[in-house]
């Protein structure tokens, strides 16, 4: 993949850490986990396996592949005291505030007092975050406790499980595994390299998980999803779609799930992606959606040399599954918390704190005038 030039604003290009995990836009179709290709992950293994490898550095055997998914599911449940605030958060607020809330409010019910318990809390955020979300959303929405213990051997299924009230079909659980897999990690991205700033700090791991959540809410990051989703609902047709396009790129608006920070011609995500949401399409016997999202993609190339980024397929992808658009980021969420946490440790086991510096542009160096001379 050719590399892109990185330069100006927003520390583009600048290196500001060594990271072991991940290759961004470099070796192979351009994106690497511990070395291992996303294309080979997203066919060959469950995003359990990719989660375990982000934490310990390799691919868990079969014995303790099966002892991690145990130890999972044995975390799902919440604590009351977290039921009771979830169930204060009003249908009105969005989920990914939700989410932030319900990580901080963990962190003073389970707080990591020693970064030897930085694993177990790690499980504990990858096992307990879907049934956070979920107990608030059908809380809100539909009025009833739900039970977030379920019997789902993998975390996508436990997802769509809690929101449908019933198991997905094996399409489903393999579009979510997939899903997963390809958020899950991303090197120095906003939403991580926030979780990187906190923890130079020594800061705990919910406070490092709180911040990236935060981060990732906006629309330039991991809220392009739910942008992707309001832009491509409303477009009537690949005709339609064409227009309103062009109307946009005439106005200089952005079109939400296109460009990259660091890729240059594609994202490797999106090939993947895009498949699903084409099965999803014939499976759902209607592929308006798809339509619509395939003209997107061939009017931004053709205009602007701009590609769909990870968050643009998973629209309609999402859309097919019956998940609401303001559960998209939060599904971010229950994936990238395996890539923050894995570079909160990777931090803390060789930390400086981060701190750099900025050029000064303001006023020159003048005397404070008193109150009635101002
Ligand atoms: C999972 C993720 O977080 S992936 C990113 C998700 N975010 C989005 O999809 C939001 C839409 N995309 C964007 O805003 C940007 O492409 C970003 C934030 C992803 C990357 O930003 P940058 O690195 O600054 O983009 P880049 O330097 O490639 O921009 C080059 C030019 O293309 C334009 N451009 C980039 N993306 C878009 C877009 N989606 N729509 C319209 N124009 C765009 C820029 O405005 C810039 O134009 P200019 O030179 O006239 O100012
Ligand atoms: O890397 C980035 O800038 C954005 C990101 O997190 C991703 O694409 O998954």
């Amino acid at each position: 993949m050719a590399e892109k030039a990185l330069t100006g604003a927003g520390l583009r290009g600048q290196v500001a850490g060594q990271t072991a995990l991940c290759t961004v836009g470099k070796t192979g179709s351009g994106l690497t986990y511990y070395g291992y290709d996303i294309k080979e992950l997203a066919e060959k293994v469950s995003f359990e396996e990719v989660a375990y490898l982000l934490a310990y550095g390799e691919l868990p055997k079969e014995s303790q592949l099966t002892e991690y998914r145990t130890r999972l599911k044995s975390m799902r449940g919440l604590p009351q005291p977290l039921k009771d605030v979830l169930e204060r958060i009003p249908a009105e607020a969005h989920p990914m505030d939700v989410l932030r809330t319900g990580c901080s409010f963990l962190g003073n019910l389970e707080t990591e007092s020693d970064f030897s318990e930085a694993d177990r809390n790690i499980e504990r955020m990858l096992a307990v975050f879907p049934s956070i979300i979920m107990y608030w959303y059908r809380y809100s929405h539909d009025g009833v406790r739900i039970e977030t213990e379920t019997n789902d051997d993998s975390i996508g299924a436990h997802f769509l499980h809690m929101l449908h009230d019933k198991a997905p079909s094996e399409l489903h659980a393999a579009v979510m595994n997939t899903s997963l897999i390809l958020y899950a990690e991303h090197e120095f991205n906003a939403s991580t390299f926030t979780a990187r700033v906190c923890a130079s700090t020594l800061s705990d791991i919910h406070s490092c998980v709180t911040g990236a959540i935060g981060s990732l809410r906006g629309p330039l990051h991991g809220g392009a999803n739910e942008a992707a989703m309001d832009l491509i609902e409303n477009m009537e047709s690949p005709e339609d779609a064409e227009q309103t396009l062009m109307g946009m790129l005439e106005r200089k608006e952005k079109i939400m799930g296109f460009g990259h920070a660091i890729y240059r011609e594609f994202d490797p995500r999106n090939d993947i992606i895009k498949a699903w949401s084409k099965k999803l399409a014939d499976e759902f016997g209607d592929s308006r959606l798809y339509d619509v999202s395939v003209r997107c993609e061939d009017v931004m190339w053709r205009e602007k040399k701009l590609f769909p980024n990870a968050d643009f397929f998973h629209a309609s992808a999402y859309h097919y599954m019956g998940i609401p658009t303001k559960l998209f980021t939060p599904i971010f969420v229950m994936s990238r918390v395996t890539g923050w946490t894995a570079h909160v440790k990777e931090q803390r086991a060789n930390n400086r704190i981060i701190r750099p510096s900025a050029d000064y542009t303001g006023p020159e160096a003048r005397p404070v005038p008193a109150l009635s001379e101002r």
